[in-house]
């Protein structure tokens, strides 16, 4: 029993623009040790994985893939982090006939078929906050929107998917400003062009100029709503920054009363999941492995349940394709990077993954995206308050009543003749 082995590739950023490999690699590797104890799962089978750091480069993790296929055993599947990272992996591991799964990959690029026929992730994409973005519009009657986005591929993709959405929703993008490193001019056209519902999407650091600069030309306050991400680290806007000259109060009144939306990567329930432990054992064992008290230090660690569950899909793909392939007398050990058929039978098992882990339901959509809830939450007097979830399979919303507005109700999305009077 587990006589033989099966070894996958690991690459990990444990420093760089995400360093999320400090987060995920222990859940990772506990993962591992959790399925190898399992004798009804891969009953044949240890799965072991050989792994290096990417420091989140794309050229550095290509050097990886390579010494992971060039170096024995063979590898049946590789499992990646940065969506930089996974763009160059995705791309080249085809050419082995490999599945890439990442658990840290966030680019709207990656859910591209053509370039990436292999590639599948736990991590949802970025725009999957969108469709709550949407729904929230429809709720408050809001058909007049903005946007202001940092020049990223990220954040242009998902203001196109936006685009794509609020089209369908009959919701009218009226004023759209972009910006490189400074918004103060994005920020100052969104006031004169009357924006007053605004979607922003940029990095942290950004988010604090785009704040300063909304509290000098007064873009906050009862007449205006901002929707922003929801990921940044706590305190973020509290970050010393010589980039600003805004003080943490200035800053804190411009995001009085602001939405933000994100992906929920970790089970909300305190129910029994289908890896054989709840959301609070598998936290508490993490907090034990990482021995820190303050884990909002630990870059990855949201995103740990995502790592973890890849494990899990992993180990149920090959349980399922080991079954398969054995119906026509060949074996997931007879893998050689040529052998197509047992390429598809990994794919196809991948594919129709559908089990509750510790990150919630793991399930993929076509072009490989993880298909996850979504949660919206409003700053209110200095901290996040949660005001509803959204199921976007089930499409329905769960919304709290808790939101508070400025002015008592909620804002229009243009000037009213009444605002006149
Ligand atoms: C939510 C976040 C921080 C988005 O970026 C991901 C990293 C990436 O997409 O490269 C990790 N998770």
């Amino acid at each position: 029993y587990k006589e033989k082995t099966l070894t996958i590739g690991g690459i990990f950023p444990m420093s760089g623009s995400w360093a999320g490999g400090v987060g995920c690699l222990p859940a990772v590797e506990m993962a591992l040790e959790d399925v190898n104890n399992r004798t009804d799962i891969l009953p044949e089978y240890r799965l072991e994985m050989q792994s290096d750091d990417s420091e989140c480069k794309p050229g550095l993790g290509t050097k990886v893939l390579y010494k992971l296929l060039y170096e024995k055993p063979t590898k049946l599947l590789v499992l990646t982090g940065c969506s930089i990272v996974s763009t160059f992996v995705a791309q080249a591991a085809k050419m082995w006939k490999l599945v890439v799964l990442s658990y840290g990959g966030s680019s709207p690029a990656l859910s591209n078929r053509e370039r990436f026929p292999t590639f599948f992730r736990t991590h949802p994409s970025a725009t999957l906050h969108n469709p709550i973005r949407v729904k929230v519009f429809e709720k408050f009657k809001w058909t007049r929107i903005s946007t202001i986005q940092e020049t990223q591929e990220l954040f242009t993709s998902t203001i196109e998917d936006l685009e794509q959405r609020v089209k369908e929703a009959n919701i009218d993008i009226a004023v759209r400003q972009s910006f490189l490193t400074d918004p103060t001019n994005a920020v100052r056209n969104l006031k004169r062009q009357d924006a007053r519902i605004i979607v922003g999407v940029f990095y942290e650091d950004m988010a604090r100029r785009v704040f300063c600069q909304a509290y000098k030309e007064r873009l906050y306050g009862k007449k205006y709503v901002w929707f922003i991400i929801g990921w940044y680290p706590d305190n973020w806007y509290k970050m010393k920054d010589d980039r600003h000259n805004c003080t943490v109060e200035q800053l804190e009144e411009a995001l009085e009363g602001h939405f933000t939306t994100e992906a929920m990567m970790i089970h909300q329930e305190p129910t029994m999941t289908d890896v054989g432990m709840t959301a609070q054992n598998f936290t508490s064992r993490l907090n034990e492995i990482l021995n820190t008290s303050d884990t909002s230090l630990i870059t990855g660690y949201p995103e740990a349940p995502l790592a973890y569950d890849a494990v899990w899909a992993v180990a149920l793909a090959f349980n399922k394709t080991a079954a398969k392939l054995a119906e026509r007398n060949m074996k997931l050990e007879d893998f050689d990077y040529y052998n197509e058929e047992i390429t598809d039978a990994i794919y196809s098992a991948m594919n129709s993954t559908k089990f509750l882990g510790i990150s919630g339901n793991v399930a993929f959509s076509s072009k490989g995206d993880r298909i996850a809830w979504t949660q919206i939450e409003q700053f209110i007097n200095g901290s996040y308050v949660k005001l509803g979830i959204y199921d976007a399979v089930a499409d329905s919303l769960t919304w709290y009543n808790k939101e508070k507005w400025l002015g008592g109700r909620p804002p229009p999305d243009h000037t009213r003749v009444i605002d006149h009077l």
